[in-house]
């Protein structure tokens, strides 16, 4: 998956989507308290792990801090996670901030110079920084050292601060975003994928178990299959079930228990919500699968423009189901099995009509 695709903090979100993927609306206090604590009971990112736990290991043989560190991955997949456990797995502290909140250097140099040895920085959305506090930050990741400048125009003096070694943990979404000089700074670079399906069970039988929910493997599975890639989606989707197992049910989670709760919540059984079903509807039933513009599906389904293109399109996408064209946006062969629907002849969802809108 093309993860530059993925949507960005900064673009429209849909608030009350379920299978929205950032945190906002998000129970905090429930997130915090389904947060693997360390990297042994940190699910998946295989990969991630292992270099991660050599990275901290030989950090720690060494007696040394640990190097900067940057995660980048689409949201819910466990960048805020992941820093916590290397400030725990590191015995140090954290402090937790993010880009948009630094708007100065000033901002930073205040944040820097209060830092404490060997304690974790972590700056989320990092590529929404502002410059020059993104250039304050090079040379505190390099020397461990800033320069404050004090006074306006001719009369401005830079004043060197020593800083205390730490360790700069930055997540971002789009590592294609970040100036080289920045990235060049980190020592250890992970890139984090979307889960595997056995993987997402995995996270829901753990937060089941913190939630105190009997779920069965079936029940589990069903939940995974919705959750698009993602633990967060996964967590929440865990609790809206498990509201209905409590109200509809005994509580326990089977199979036909989760597809019928989350039938009420309008998330198919492949995690499509009804803004996505509603864009594929449009593009099949209206323009017989593409090409059409953009602008003309937005219309069809009744949304702007930005919504269509990053909060739907993006997973529609990744699963497969749409395709973006120098000559509009396409639905592949999947789309029409998806949703039930028979292409019509020649080439999978052209048809005459669509052209005329453009694209
Ligand atoms: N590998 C994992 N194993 C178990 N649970 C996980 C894992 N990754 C994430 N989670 C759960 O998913 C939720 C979201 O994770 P987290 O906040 O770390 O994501 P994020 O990538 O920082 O998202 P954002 O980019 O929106 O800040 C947390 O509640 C966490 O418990």
């Amino acid at each position: 998956m093309n993860w530059d695709e993925t949507t960005d903090e900064a673009a429209p979100q849909a608030a009350d989507r379920l299978v929205g993927a950032s945190a906002d609306g998000e129970d905090q206090a429930v997130e915090a308290a389904l947060r693997p604590k360390d990297l042994d009971e940190f699910i998946g990112q295989e990969k991630v792990r292992e270099q991660l736990d050599l990275v901290l290991r030989a950090a720690r043989a060494r007696g040394a801090t640990a190097d900067h560190v940057l995660l980048s991955g689409a949201p819910g997949l466990g960048k805020t996670t992941l820093s916590m456990i290397i400030a725990a797995e590191m015995a140090a502290p954290i402090r937790i901030t993010s880009g948009p909140a630094i708007q100065h250097a000033g901002d930073l140099a205040a944040i820097l110079s209060s830092l404490q040895e060997g304690e974790v920085l972590f700056l989320d959305e990092i590529h929404r920084m502002s410059r020059p506090a993104e250039e304050m930050l090079y040379m505190a990741m390099e020397d461990f050292r800033v320069d404050v400048i004090v006074g306006k125009g001719p009369g401005a003096t830079a004043i060197p601060l020593e800083l205390p070694p730490f360790t700069l943990v930055g997540a971002t979404t789009r590592a294609g975003l970040l100036p080289p000089p920045l990235r060049d700074r980190f020592g250890f670079t992970a890139h984090m994928e979307f889960y595997e399906p056995a993987e997402l069970e995995r996270v829901i039988h753990r937060s089941s178990g913190l939630l105190d929910v009997e779920i069965d493997p079936a029940g589990a599975a069903e939940i995974a299959g919705r959750s698009r890639g993602t633990p967060r989606i996964a967590n929440r989707l865990l609790r809206r079930v498990r509201d209905y197992a409590q109200v509809k049910a005994d509580g326990h989670i089977n199979r036909d228990i989760a597809a019928a709760a989350l039938g009420v919540y309008e998330v198919d059984g492949r995690g499509l919500d009804r803004l996505d079903r509603a864009v594929l509807e449009a593009l099949l039933k209206l323009f017989g699968g593409g090409p059409v513009g953009l602008s003309t599906l937005a219309v069809a389904v009744g949304e702007e423009r930005e919504t269509v293109e990053e909060v739907a399109e993006p997973f529609l996408v990744r699963e497969g189901l749409l395709a973006r064209t120098p000559r509009g946006r396409v639905a592949t062969p999947a789309a029409w099995a998806h949703l039930g629907l028979t292409a019509p002849q020649g080439k999978p969802g052209a048809s005459g009509q669509a052209d005329l809108f453009g694209a």
